[in-house]
């Protein structure tokens, strides 16, 4: 089953980040998530109840990131990844996370996590 559902470029400002001057500012990040789902079921009943409701998912990803402040983008990829496993019975998530603009002359630094299956 390669049926996906698809976020992309969703924005959250988040505390984040190793350094001392990072703990006092809100930073933006972005993110981009890929969750296995069989859409063959919502796709013939049309009902949200059905299918994997983005609107939740991402619901769920803002509330982690006011209620958590991580060291580390790795850290908050991994909480998200298991969160959103487990609240939404997703098999695989597939999560970039991109901090931009932190560092000079780099557009994008990021980390991408893949847990569970997305075969
Ligand atoms: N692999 C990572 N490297 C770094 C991270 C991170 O989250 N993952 N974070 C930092 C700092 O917080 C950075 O955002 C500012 O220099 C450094 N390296």
């Amino acid at each position: 089953m390669s049926d996906r559902v698809l976020i992309e470029g969703l924005a959250v400002d988040a505390v984040i980040g190793v350094y001392d001057w990072e703990r006092e500012i809100q930073q933006r990040l972005e993110l981009d998530l890929t969750l296995a789902w069989d859409n063959r079921t919502p796709g013939h009943s049309d009902r949200v109840d059905d299918a994997l409701d983005y609107a939740a998912v991402t619901a769920t990803v803002r509330d982690w990131f006011a209620d958590n402040q991580p060291e580390l983008l790795e850290a908050a990829g991994e909480a998200l990844a298991a969160l959103i496993r487990d609240r939404f019975g997703v098999p695989g998530v597939r999560l970039v996370i991109r901090k931009p603009g932190i560092l000079p002359g780099v557009r994008n630094v990021g980390v991408v996590i893949e847990r569970g299956s997305l075969a």
